[in-house]
């Protein structure tokens, strides 16, 4: 278990955190999701003792980082992979970490099996690909055996491959009853990855909830095909309706249920060929909280960024209620 409390870095005149508070619990994957320069990495770093709060408190298992008698066995991180001595091959790399930490050697065989690079451990560190580079990462971050796992993008860089791996890793390591957070700005990975996402802005937390619930709160629509559309979108013609035309046999339809659209229909006589609850993705809800928080903005539009990366929309009877999950 990770708590924040009022937890506060300024550098400076910049206020990197401002008064963040958040539990990460222990048998579930948590999301860390912001906007670059939200504050994530120095959030991150305090967890770790590797920034001093200016304010507030940070702890892992009831206890601030550098208290633990042996950190390493209650939290493994990962925040900057590439930051090893390239000279040195992956297995003596891991070895002298190891060795630094009262970590037996068998410890670092394990930890070469579990990451993948068995095939690569002899190779120097130097020649590794960023996703190598990754996995090193992952696998010193994992040496203590810790009961934490914080990841900053620990998918950076990977393959398809990879990226399916880091998925399936932090899922079981979650499913033994340890406390995972991690941070990605892959939308559509964090939606198969995460079960509850954080989301921060400029410092602040905006969104503390599980992912169906953050999912839930974007505006669903339904999507409506049938041969004689035109009947049925001028019976749906009313205030507070929005009918969208998206192609010859097709409208969306926002302010309005499916049941109603069908009933309609029925009354018409009219046979519908697909008639479809759609609700928007981990992105869409992102873009929707995050609007008003980026630092960085680019002349790039958020809808034409949203539409450039992936995370289809997926199909759903219901959307959850979000009532007092979002700040
Ligand atoms: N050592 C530092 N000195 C001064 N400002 C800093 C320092 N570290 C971070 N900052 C600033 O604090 C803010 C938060 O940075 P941080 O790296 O935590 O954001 P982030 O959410 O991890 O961003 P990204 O997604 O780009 O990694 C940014 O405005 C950054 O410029």
């Amino acid at each position: 278990m990770i708590e924040a409390t009022t937890l506060t870095k300024r550098y400076g005149a910049k206020t990197a955190v401002d008064g963040v508070s958040f539990a990460v619990r222990p048998g579930l994957v948590t999301g860390f999701l912001g906007p670059n320069g939200a504050g994530k990495s120095t959030t991150m770093r305090m967890i770790v003792g590797l920034d001093r709060p200016t304010s507030g408190r940070v702890t892992v298992n009831g206890m601030p980082y550098a208290e633990h008698r042996s950190p390493l066995h209650e939290v493994g991180a990962l925040l900057e992979a590439k930051a090893v001595h390239t000279g040195r091959s992956a297995r003596n790399h891991l070895r002298a970490l190891a060795a630094t930490h009262g970590i037996p050697r068998r410890r670092v065989d394990e930890v070469i099996d579990l990451t993948g690079l068995h095939s690569v451990a002899g190779r120097r560190v130097g020649g590794f690909s960023l996703g190598m580079g990754q996995r090193l990462g992952i696998a010193a971050a994992l040496l203590g055996d810790p009961a934490t796992l914080i990841l900053d993008e620990p998918v950076n860089g990977l393959d398809p491959e990879g990226v399916l791996w880091v998925r399936g890793f932090v899922r079981q390591f979650a499913a033994e009853g340890r406390t995972v957070l991690l941070s990605s700005h892959l939308m559509s990975e964090m939606a198969l990855t995460a079960d509850h996402i954080i989301v921060i802005g400029k410092g602040r937390v905006i969104a503390d909830a599980p992912v169906g619930d953050i999912v839930g709160s974007t505006k669903t629509y339904v999507r409506v095909r049938s041969p004689r559309i035109d009947e049925i979108a001028r019976r749906l013609g009313q205030p507070d309706v929005e009918v969208t035309s998206t192609a010859a046999d097709t409208i969306e339809v926002r302010g309005i249920t499916a049941e109603v659209i069908g009933d309609a229909a029925l009354q018409l006589g009219v046979a519908l060929h697909e008639l479809t609850e759609i609700t928007g993705s981990l992105e869409d809800a992102y873009m929707d909280l995050t609007r008003d928080e980026v630092e960085y903005r680019t002349t790039v539009g958020a809808s034409a960024a949203s539409a450039a990366s992936a995370g289809p929309s997926a199909p759903s009877a219901a959307s959850a209620s979000t009532e007092g999950a979002l700040r």
